[in-house]
């Protein structure tokens, strides 16, 4: 059974997929923060929420359940995406759900400053029939100015063509063939289009490179008169300028649907003059909403139930065919890495990660996480396919790919080489039929070997007798061998080799002490692998 935890008031389209899934079961509650909020979600397994609730590395302390926030809409900037990655949690978002509201809620925004139609219609009911304060002006044949020229961007230019604008944008993305596509002019800088427009809309993310885009300096350099509309997010624009800027002239209207802080019912912008506000409705339609709760509800299910990953914003997409061509790498991959881990045996401070054959021409961002999940899995609670990547870089150890197209003996292998502390170790692993993970390779020397359950490897020279004396060894102490591998250097016999026993039962001690006493063995360890066909939760 998963739970899933509602914590924003969403579409009743998305509570009634809830109410059908089998093996589902979710609770609203809404307005949570502090203690409460933390608490909550610890008790499930995934949350869907809008932008009333601020998801904080605080709110996550602790957690050891929540596996995926998802975003029922596009900003994702009220989640904490590195405290979410750091707890192994995948935040998905829906993009495409509220772009068309979302634009025609801006381009409203333009129409209604134009056509001073809030204050119009608040005077009229007010008692007075003023047609002379009320002048506008008509947006045809006038100049917008587009900043960010995404899903939002684009639709709004092609509404602003309708209407007979013309456009100018500016996207550091936005190449000359795709603005003569879409039929507006591109820019290189904000600054380049200033002068020019009589209208100005923003489209982006908040960043460190648009916070405060719109400043103080940039007025300076703008066609008097210029209207101003964000319906993107709040600090955009600087509010201390967009007031200086009404005041002086400088702007001939303001219109927001964001704030810096949400909700915000005091602002130096509310009761001025040409100033429209809304709060935060841009995605706020029926169509909308529906969308993106019956979207975002889809996503967490999937994930929650078969792993797959789509629309994540911290982690690599995992649609479903290619969860099904990875499946049998991934446990490849995590098995080799616990495998790797436990002959290495100590503090690591370099990792190298080969990828050869077909499976280097896949995006292999998870595959990558997996193996980290299996050598960070007895250090680090919760290490998964969402965050050991992470891990590993935090701990400070050094992380490399390396992509080799052409095919050995596998149509596909994965080879790890692990380092610290003056010892290295490698493994390699691939997947034999449907989903047989197989040892092909340790330390250098090629082999077959099981990859589960109990493992002895033993590294020893190979003088006649010693897999003899190693068999009568586990014998007398009544665990039984189920597979053997050995590889060694070349063909000769006498030189270092390794050999892998697949055992089915656990190592006692003294067996293990007298392997260790025989002067051939050079080193001996036992590994624990998840027995034949177990997999992590993550991927089951
Ligand atoms: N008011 C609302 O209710 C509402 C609803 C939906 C989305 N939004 C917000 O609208 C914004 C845009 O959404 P979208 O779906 O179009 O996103 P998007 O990712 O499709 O587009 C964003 C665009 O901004 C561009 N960009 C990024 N940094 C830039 C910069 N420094 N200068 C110029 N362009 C830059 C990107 O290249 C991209 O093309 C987001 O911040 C989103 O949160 C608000
Ligand atoms: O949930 C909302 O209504 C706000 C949505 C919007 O800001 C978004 O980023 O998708």
């Amino acid at each position: 059974m998963h739970r899933i935890l509602v914590l924003d008031d969403i579409a009743q389209e998305g509570i009634d997929i809830l109410e059908a899934e089998a093996n589902i079961e979710y609770e609203v509650r809404t307005g949570l923060s502090g203690e409460a909020l933390r608490s909550a979600l610890n008790e499930f397994d995934g949350a869907i929420l809008r932008s009333g609730v601020k998801i904080t590395a605080e709110s996550l302390e602790g957690n050891t359940r929540m596996r995926a926030l998802v975003r029922a809409g596009v900003g994702t900037d009220n989640i904490d995406k590195a405290a979410s990655t750091r707890r192994g949690i995948v935040v998905m978002n829906t993009p495409a759900g509220n772009t068309v509201s979302t634009a025609e809620h801006a381009f409203a925004l333009m129409l209604a400053l134009s056509r001073n139609i809030p204050a119009a219609s608040q005077s009229l009911v007010e008692g007075r029939w003023d047609r002379k304060k009320f002048m506008g002006k008509q947006v045809a044949g006038k100049t917008l100015g587009i900043v960010g020229m995404g899903r939002i961007g684009r639709e709004i230019a092609s509404r602003a063509i309708a209407f007979e604008m013309n456009v100018i944008a500016f996207d550091p993305f936005l190449t000359d063939e795709q603005a003569a596509a879409i039929g507006v002019n591109r820019v290189a800088t904000v600054d380049e289009m200033l002068p020019q427009i009589d209208y100005l809309t923003v489209h982006t993310p908040l960043t460190p490179e648009t916070k405060g885009l719109i400043g103080h300096a940039q007025l300076e350099k703008v066609k008097p008169g210029l209207r101003v509309v964000n319906a993107a997010r709040g600090g955009i624009y600087d509010i201390n300028a967009l007031v200086e800027g009404l005041n002086s002239g400088k702007l001939g209207g303001v219109a927001l649907d964001v704030y810096e802080k949400e909700p915000c019912t005091d602002n130096p912008l509310f009761g001025m003059p040409n100033v429209v506000c809304t709060p935060h409705l841009g995605a706020s339609t029926e169509e909308a909403q529906t969308q993106v709760a019956v979207e975002g509800i889809h996503l967490l299910i999937k994930y929650l139930k078969t792993g797959e990953i789509r629309h994540s914003v911290n982690v690599a997409s995992l649609d479903p065919k290619t969860l099904e061509e990875l499946r049998g790498y991934l446990n490849v991959a995590h098995r080799i890495g616990l495998l790797a881990a436990q002959w290495h045996g100590g503090g690591i401070d370099q990792v190298s990660i080969t990828y050869r054959g077909e499976i280097a021409s896949k995006d292999t961002r998870v595959v990558n996480n997996a193996l980290c999940a299996g050598l960070l899995e007895r250090i680090v609670d919760d290490a998964n396919i969402v965050n050991s990547e992470m891990l590993v870089r935090e701990r400070g150890i050094e992380l490399s790919e390396e992509k080799r197209h052409e095919k050995g003996a596998f149509s596909s292998s994965i080879t790890v080489k692990v380092s610290g502390g003056g010892r290295t170790v490698t493994a390699g692993g691939a997947v034999l039929g449907q989903n047989m993970p197989r040892l092909i390779m340790l330390d250098g020397y090629r082999l077959e070997s099981f990859l589960d359950g109990k493992l002895l490897v033993f590294a020893h020279n190979d003088v006649p007798g010693i897999i003899g004396r190693v068999g009568t060894i586990f014998g007398s102490h009544g665990v039984n061998i189920a597979q053997m591998a050995v590889g060694r250097e070349g063909n000769a016999p006498g030189g270092p080799s390794i050999g892998v026993l697949s055992l089915d039962g656990e190592v006692p001690a003294e067996a293990l002490a007298e392997i260790e006493s025989i002067d051939a063995v050079t080193r001996v360890k036992t590994i624990d692998l998840p027995a034949v066909g177990e997999m992590p939760s993550w991927l089951s």
